[in-house]
């Protein structure tokens, strides 16, 4: 009998699980399960996910390993009985807009452009709303009383990962572990996200030691004022980070499913991926990211750019929108229509959709960092009033938001070969059909799957293969994606008119 793995994406809107041959790779089984909407969520709402998406899928009795990839920044904060203090911020939360720009001038010294360089220069990013860090930040201003009480700060994937060994909250009965808060683990490309962890610090992603000399302490005072707080442990990426508990997973395995360190959900689609350099990913998710795998972290002082690092011990850098795929699901709720109907229209009106172009800041925005931004219609004319016009610009300007990010990454010296478009948005046909016009090189689209969930499960085989042969080994193989490659002539108006109003 062949020996399994399984991966996890516990993602913004739901929690998915695969169950892959450690070996070939082959996909055995499958389960989902939405999460909550909304900005904050309480954590058991994802550990009651997981439990419906792992029966969805089969169990997991049989898996000899697991990891777990997800949502990148969300805080979750936990006193010393392992209880959330609040439910969890999450990455597109953008209360804590002005505690971003608080901590940036502050690190500058009044300056906001020396504190982004230096911010920049520390942790590879400049911190906005999404980041941890300003999180932290902004639950030291608005909450103090649950300031006091976090005595471990985590992210979603390495609290679901320490839900998964069998800790949890002092008394409940899926934790049998109890609430040991230095049993939180994480790996090097979530930690890159919180804000307070800075990657050069560590030698190599496999070398012993505490796995905590990473973190920047002073950040982390400078956003909640002090230091006496547990962080989990950063685990190298093919390193066994605990054993699943047999009421979760591996309960048919002997010595049990080993846990892998888990990943950010963007460095996990890049295993999954197998991305090498030359690649970039175009995620359309509820977060649109353009991402690239390079050997060396950057400091992009325009903080159009993350710096983060990947899951295998390079660096993964970002351009991170806040508006993707629910810009279509409002276009989809605007004119009436399902997923198909919107493609079906958007198709029907020509490039440039006769000057009808929308800014699609309908969250706020990111990059660029405009958190309190709204969207906009522009161009709005007898002609251009018709369902057809309105859903080729809701289409066009979601892809123009990511063509500004892909810019950003050209501007850092990224090379671009080939483009790959993944995540819920990517099985729209108008999405596949316009993505070439706008960002002016074909595009790749990877047979459809869950490519986040499919790198955590990469992870796991690695992870084994590992500590089967004493601790060095190769990523598996597993061949890469196959897909189609949607090919059109760049309209250069497109991404012309947007930029005509984009700073308006
Ligand atoms: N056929 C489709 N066309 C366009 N968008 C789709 C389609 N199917 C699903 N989606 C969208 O994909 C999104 C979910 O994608 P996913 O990558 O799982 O998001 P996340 O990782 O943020 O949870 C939803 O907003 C959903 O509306
Ligand atoms: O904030 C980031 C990365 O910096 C996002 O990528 C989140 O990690 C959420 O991604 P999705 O759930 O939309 O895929």
């Amino acid at each position: 009998m062949s020996t399994l793995v399984a991966g996890v994406d516990t993602s913004t809107q739901s929690c998915k699980v695969v169950v892959r041959d450690a070996e070939t790779g082959a996909l055995r089984r499958f389960g989902s399960a939405s999460h909550p909407d909304g900005t904050e969520v309480d954590p058991a709402a994802w550990w009651d996910a997981l439990g419906a998406a792992v029966a969805a899928a089969g169990g997991l009795d049989d898996v000899a390993a697991l990891a777990v990839g997800g949502q990148q920044h969300g805080m979750v904060a936990l006193d010393a009985d392992g209880d959330v203090v609040r439910p969890a911020l999450l990455w597109n939360d953008t209360r804590s807009a002005q505690a971003a720009r608080d901590l940036v001038r502050e690190l500058g010294d009044g300056d906001e452009a020396v504190g982004a360089q230096a911010w920049a220069d520390a942790i590879g990013s400049v911190p906005v709303a999404s980041l941890t860090v300003t999180k932290l930040r902004w639950l030291r201003d608005a909450e103090p009383e649950n300031a006091a009480r976090v005595a471990a700060v985590a992210l979603p994937h390495d609290w679901l990962t320490w839900r998964i060994a069998g800790y949890g909250p002092a008394g409940d009965p899926t934790a049998p572990l109890g609430p040991d808060l230095d049993a939180l683990v994480t790996d090097a490309s979530d930690a890159s996200g919180t804000g307070y962890w800075d990657a050069t610090r560590v030698a190599s992603p496999d070398a012993a030691g505490s796995g905590r000399e990473g973190y920047r302490l002073d950040l982390l005072e400078l956003a909640l004022g002090r230091t006496d707080v547990v962080l989990p442990r950063v685990v190298g990426p093919s390193s066994v980070a605990g054993v699943a508990h047999p009421g979760v997973a591996g309960a048919d395995v002997e010595g049990g499913a080993l846990l892998g360190p888990g990943a950010g959900d963007n460095a996990g689609a890049a295993l999954g991926l197998g991305m090498t350099a030359g690649d970039v990913a175009v995620s359309i998710g509820t977060s649109g990211v353009v991402s690239a795998v390079v050997p060396e972290r950057t400091a992009d002082g325009s903080g159009l750019i993350n710096g983060f690092s990947d899951a295998t011990g390079r660096y993964l850098l970002l351009a991170v929108t806040l508006n993707a795929s629910r810009v279509l699901d409002a276009a989809r709720a605007v004119l009436g229509v399902d997923h198909a109907g919107l493609s079906r229209l958007a198709l029907q009106a020509p490039p440039g959709a006769d000057g009808l172009v929308l800014v699609p800041y309908l969250e706020g925005e990111r990059m660029p960092n405009r958190p309190d931004a709204t969207g906009t219609l522009h161009g709005v004319t007898l002609k251009t009033s018709t369902p057809a016009h309105l859903a080729r610009a809701y289409v066009e300007g979601m892809l123009c938001g990511l063509a500004d990010g892909l810019d950003a990454l050209r501007a850092l010296g990224v090379r671009v070969e080939r483009v790959q478009l993944v995540g819920g948005g990517a099985q729209s046909e108008a999405v596949r059909q316009f993505a070439p016009q706008v960002l002016g090189l074909p595009v790749t689209v990877p047979e459809p799957g869950e490519y986040v969930a499919d790198g955590a499960a990469r992870q796991a085989a690695w992870v084994l293969a590992a500590s089967r042969a004493g601790g060095e080994a190769d990523p598996p193989g597993w061949g890469t994606a196959s897909g189609t490659v949607s090919e059109a002539d760049e309209v250069p108006a497109i991404r012309a008119q947007y930029a005509a109003v984009r700073d308006r």
